[in-house]
C-alpha cells in the first residue's frame, strides 16, 4: 500500500468524531437540484451541504451555518464527519471547500462557545477544533478552497489548511490571522501553518499586528494562489482541482505527508497540554472581559 505510513499513524491517533455529534442529521442523502443519477446525489448535515460528483471524484463541501459560518462545536464536528466520509469513499479524490453563506466563508471560532462558558466546555470544543485542523492539514484528497467572503481567523485556518486558494477579488473579503486585535494569542499550530505558508518574516509581522489581507495583498503576501472575480471562485476551483489531480495520488499524498507531517506531528506529541493552555487561557476574567467586549462591538456594529 503506497498511502504514506505517517498519515495513517496520524489518521489512527486522532479523536473518533462520533461521540461529539449531537443534534446533528448527517448521512441524510437527498437529490440535488436538477440531478439525477448516483454521481448527483448530495448529502452532508445541518450545517455542512456535500454535492458529490462521482464521474470526476470531485465533491463541493458547503459551510452553511447563518449568518457567518463561525466555526460551532457542532459545525466542527459535522465538517470532520462529512471529510472522513469523503475520505473513506475511494470514489472521490478532491474536495472544493467553500460557503454556503453569502459574503462570508468563515468567522473563525465562534466566540461563543468560549464565552462565559465553563472549562470542561472550553476544552471540548478546544479539541474539536485541532481534531478539524488535524483532519485537513493531513487530509489524503486534495482540498481547494474556494473562498467567496470574508476569512478571518479560524476561517484563514481552514483555508490555510487545504492544498490550494482561490480568493474571490472583493476588497470586504480579507483573510487573516486578526487574533491579537481580540486580545487573544493564535496557538503554535496557528503560527506554524501561517509560517509554513507565507514564511517566518511575514508572518512575524502579520501575526503581531493581526492583519486581515484584501485579496491584491493575499496574493502578494502568498496568503492565496489566486484572486478572480466573484463569478469566477467555483469554475476556478475546479480548473486547480483538475491541475492537482492530474498527479498520481500516492506520489502527490506520499509529498504533501512530507511537508506537513512535522508541524501536525508537533500537535498530536502535545495535544493535552495545548489544550490546557488554551482553556486556562481564555478562562482568565480579563481574556473573557476582551471576548465579551469584541462580541459586544460586533453585535452593535451593522453594515
Ligand atoms: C500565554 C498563554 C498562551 C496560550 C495560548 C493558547 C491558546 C490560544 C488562545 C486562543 C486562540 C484562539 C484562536 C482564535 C481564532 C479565532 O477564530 S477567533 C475568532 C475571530 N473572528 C473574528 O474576529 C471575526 C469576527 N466577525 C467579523 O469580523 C464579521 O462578523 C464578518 C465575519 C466580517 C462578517 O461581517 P458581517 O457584517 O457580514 O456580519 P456581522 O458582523 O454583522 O455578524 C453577524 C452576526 O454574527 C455574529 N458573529 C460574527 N462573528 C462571530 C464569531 N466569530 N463568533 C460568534 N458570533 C459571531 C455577530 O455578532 C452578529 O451577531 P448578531 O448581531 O447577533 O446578528
Amino acid at each position: 500500500m503506497a498511502l504514506a505510513s505517517g498519515v495513517r499513524f496520524a489518521e489512527r491517533a486522532l479523536l473518533r468524531p462520533w461521540a461529539l455529534l449531537r443534534g446533528t442529521t448527517l448521512g441524510r442523502t437527498e437529490p440535488a437540484a436538477g440531478g439525477g443519477g448516483d454521481g448527483a446525489r448530495r448529502f452532508g448535515s445541518q450545517r455542512v451541504l456535500v454535492e458529490p460528483d462521482a464521474a470526476s471524484g470531485v465533491a463541493v463541501m458547503k459551510l452553511r451555518n447563518p449568518p457567518v459560518n463561525a466555526l460551532s462545536l457542532e459545525l466542527l464536528t459535522e465538517l470532520v464527519i462529512s471529510l472522513e466520509k469523503l475520505e473513506n469513499d475511494k470514489t472521490f479524490r478532491g474536495v472544493i471547500l467553500t460557503s454556503d453563506c453569502p459574503r462570508v466563508f468563515c468567522a473563525g471560532l465562534d466566540l461563543t462557545e468560549i464565552c462565559g462558558r465553563n472549562p470542561a466546555h472550553c476544552a471540548e470544543y478546544w479539541k474539536a477544533m485541532q481534531e478539524l485542523w488535524l483532519r485537513t492539514y493531513l487530509s489524503s484528497l486534495v482540498l481547494v478552497a474556494a473562498i467567496n467572503g470574508a476569512c478571518p481567523a479560524g476561517g484563514c485556518i481552514i483555508a490555510l489548511s487545504c492544498d490550494c486558494r482561490v480568493l474571490a477579488d472583493n476588497p470586504k473579503y480579507r483573510i487573516g490571522l486578526n487574533e491579537t486585535l481580540l486580545g487573544i494569542i493564535a496557538p503554535f499550530w496557528l503560527k506554524d501553518t501561517y509560517v509554513n505558508t507565507i514564511g517566518h518574516r511575514a508572518s512575524e509581522q502579520a501575526l503581531q499586528l493581526g492583519s486581515l489581507f484584501p485579496p491584491a495583498e493575499a496574493l502578494q503576501v502568498g496568503l492565496v494562489d489566486q484572486v478572480v472575480p466573484e463569478d469566477q471562485v467555483q469554475s476556478t476551483a475546479l480548473s486547480e482541482m483538475a491541475r492537482w489531480l492530474a498527479v498520481p495520488d500516492h506520489a502527490r499524498q506520499l509529498t504533501k505527508n512530507m511537508m506537513r507531517k512535522a508541524t501536525a506531528d508537533r500537535l498530536l506529541r502535545q495535544r493535552d497540554a495545548d489544550t490546557q493552555n488554551f482553556v486556562s487561557f481564555v478562562c482568565r476574567d480579563s481574556i473573557q472581559k476582551s471576548l465579551q467586549a469584541y462580541l459586544e462591538k460586533l453585535r452593535q456594529r451593522k453594515g
